[in-house]
């Protein structure tokens, strides 16, 4: 029995394996399959990804290259907060996978966290507290110090750094900032002074707090040397990644008494290892310290939930995300405008690989060679920001008739690095030229260009000495001679988009008017009467159904005066005179290779080759 089209096992799945609020998940049962799986094994994980079209997780989730590796089906990664570094973000890129984040739903609880780890680090409260509980009354022990005429100390002054300062500029300290990127007008609007380095910094803060991300140059950032520059009474607070600080020389410095105290919301390893030096930081008398809260209160994690459901929705419907951390920003007009050329492009893509690459001539130019595109885009398209998806469409196109559908997932993504691993070559060029007499706003010309690599260049034969009369008789000459020995030239395929579908108008030197879509067979062949009628018996025979047909004359104003003049082609056939024709062909079903063989010959076609779109 049929499955009905809505039903739930049709519907895309997402794998939930940590604590998501449930404002997002809300959103994506309405057309999505939603699995929360708390609490999984990396084997788990691994088991069961293949499954899965889009996955959320928090900081917990280790998102592996492996992970990603199994996740055959997998479109999207979405972290439900900001930071990324459980997530192998160049494997997903790699394949295509999109990774969002939530860049701004989190920034106020951790912000106000870092505020609340600071002032109980000030008065001592974590202390106090486990002290009452057991039982002590020690106020003499507990005498803290008071925010108030204190230097607070900021390292990276993005979106916490910069709330932290603005939520504590009620307690009139004073705020210094390190961070070569930051915005000098942001800064001196929340009366932060930046400071050129590190060096000029850390001696002045009583308090100190980090909100950079971890990366290279964050790594271990305030170890040995640099916390024997501070004051002896300064405390200083992590509420963004365990690394930042080296925990073991933070623990020396509390425990010699050259640091007065610190507030930890975040460790190298989480949970911190049993006898590691985060463990026994988070046992020290003078730290305050949380289990990675920073982001954990019901507000922030309704936003960062519905932020990355929605976006997760967006990514499996084809459309764009509002915060990929791997793929280029693109408005959603320009987005809308792109969209039917995306897939005019990606079909231009294919029907090159198909009729030319692999096509009738039967053979890829071969090691010797390479081919370069020239995409060109005239009229409005030309005034886009962005032309990525085209070029991304363009590269899945080039390689869908080679890859096949279970090849790599060829997207916005992973389109470059695809291109540049299996050298795709793609000059891109925008062409303000007026259109309006082409009926319509805007065209493309995919121009395939052929020429010898590097490498077979330099080995080349030297010209004979015909050739070497002049330097535009042997460039021609030497161009013959690559046609000669590829079977292949220089191509072009042209097409527009009219009411949202997208036509081809021009292939190589044929002038066309088609829809790219479905089964094709395009013959080349004499333009003299009855070839259609032979063409159509012969499919009629083979019980091949014909849908359209278009055909394509030469185009006159694209043929130089030796083919006008009717003349053989000097590979020895009577190739690519004016005399020809093109016929596409939409017809029902894959045309089967022994019926296109009996096309060709005297009495049909001079060759014919099916493209599928
Ligand atoms: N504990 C939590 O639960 C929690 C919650 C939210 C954010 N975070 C973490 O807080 C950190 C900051 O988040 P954000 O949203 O403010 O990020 P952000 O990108 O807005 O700001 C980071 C700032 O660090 C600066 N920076 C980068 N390298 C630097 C360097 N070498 N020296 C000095 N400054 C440098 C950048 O210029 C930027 O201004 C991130 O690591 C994030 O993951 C933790
Ligand atoms: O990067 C973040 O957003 C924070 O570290 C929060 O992480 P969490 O979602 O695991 O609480």
């Amino acid at each position: 029995m049929p499955v009905p089209l809505d039903s739930a096992s049709n519907r895309p799945k997402v794998l939930i394996p940590e604590k998501v609020s449930p404002d997002g998940l809300q959103l994506l049962q309405a057309s999505l399959d939603v699995h929360e799986r708390k609490g999984l094994s990396p084997e788990q994980l691994l088991e069961i990804i293949p499954e899965y079209e889009a996955l959320i997780v928090r900081s917990e989730t280790k998102v592996t290259a492996a992970v990603l590796e199994a996740a055959k089906k997998l479109k999207v990664v979405a972290r439900a907060g900001v930071g990324v570094d459980n997530v192998d973000v160049a494997a997903a890129t790699k394949r295509g996978i999109i990774v969002v984040n939530s860049p701004s739903g989190n920034i106020n609880a951790a912000a106000e966290h870092t505020v609340a780890l600071m002032m109980a680090v000030a008065r001592n409260i974590g202390d106090g507290c486990a002290s009452l509980k057991a039982g002590k009354w020690e106020r003499g022990r507990l005498v803290g110090v008071e925010l108030k005429s204190k230097t607070l100390g900021i390292i990276g002054l993005g979106k916490v750094g910069l709330t932290v300062a603005r939520l504590a500029s009620g307690f009139d300290m004073t705020f210094i900032a390190y961070d070569p990127y930051a915005n000098p007008s942001l800064a001196a609007a929340a009366s932060v002074a930046l400071v050129p380095t590190l060096e000029d910094l850390l001696p002045q803060c009583d308090f100190l707090t980090i909100h950079t991300p971890l990366i290279a140059s964050t790594k271990g950032m305030i170890g040995t040397k640099e916390l024997a520059t501070m004051k002896p009474t300064a405390r200083v607070l992590n509420v963004a990644r365990g690394g930042t600080y080296d925990e073991t020389a933070l623990l020396t410095a509390l425990e010699l008494g050259t640091i007065a105290g610190a507030g930890i919301d975040v460790f190298t390893s989480e949970p911190p290892e049993p006898d590691s030096s985060a463990t026994k930081l988070i046992q020290h008398p003078k730290v305050v310290a949380t289990p990675h809260l920073g982001a954990s209160t019901v507000e922030a994690q309704e936003n960062v939930s519905i932020d990355v459901c929605e976006q997760v929705i967006s990514i499996l419907a084809g459309q764009l995300p509002r915060s990929a951390v791997n793929a280029p920003l693109i408005l959603p007009e320009e987005y809308r405008t792109l969209r039917p050329f995306v897939e005019l492009v990606e079909k231009m893509g294919s029907v090159y690989t198909q009729l030319y690459a692999t096509g009738a001539k039967g053979h890829a130019p071969g090691k010797n060679f390479r081919t370069t595109f020239d995409l060109t885009y005239e009229g409005a398209l030309a005034e886009l920001n962005t032309t990525k998806p085209l070029f991304a469409a363009l590269v899945k196109g080039l390689l869908g008739p080679i890859l096949g559908p279970e090849g790599i997932n060829v997207n916005l993504v992973n389109a470059e690095i695809i291109a540049k691993e299996r050298g795709i070559l793609v000059n891109e060029q925008r062409s303000r030229e007026n259109v309006d007499e082409k009926g319509y706003s805007s065209f493309i010309t995919l121009k395939a260009r052929l020429s010898r690599s590097a490498s077979a260049a330099r080995e080349q034969p030297p010209l004979s000495p015909m050739e070497e009369k002049g330097q535009r008789v042997a460039m021609a000459s030497r161009t013959k001679r690559d046609e000669r020995e590829t079977g292949l030239g220089d191509q072009v395929i042209q097409g527009y988009v009219s009411a949202n579908t997208p036509y081809i108008s021009r292939l190589g030197r044929f002038s066309t008017n088609f829809i790219p879509h479905g089964n094709l067979l395009i013959c080349r062949n004499f333009d003299r009467a009855g070839k259609i009628g032979y063409v159509g018996n012969k499919l009629g025979e083979a019980n091949v159904n014909i849908k359209f047909m278009a055909v394509a004359p030469v185009d006159e104003s694209l043929i130089g005066e030796d083919v006008r003049a009717g003349k053989e082609s000097e590979n020895g056939g009577v190739h690519e005179g004016a005399n020809e024709a093109l016929m596409i062909l939409g017809v029902n079903k894959l045309v089967d290779s022994d019926v296109v063989a009996g096309l060709i010959g005297d009495e049909g076609v001079l060759d014919a080759s099916v493209v599928t779109l």
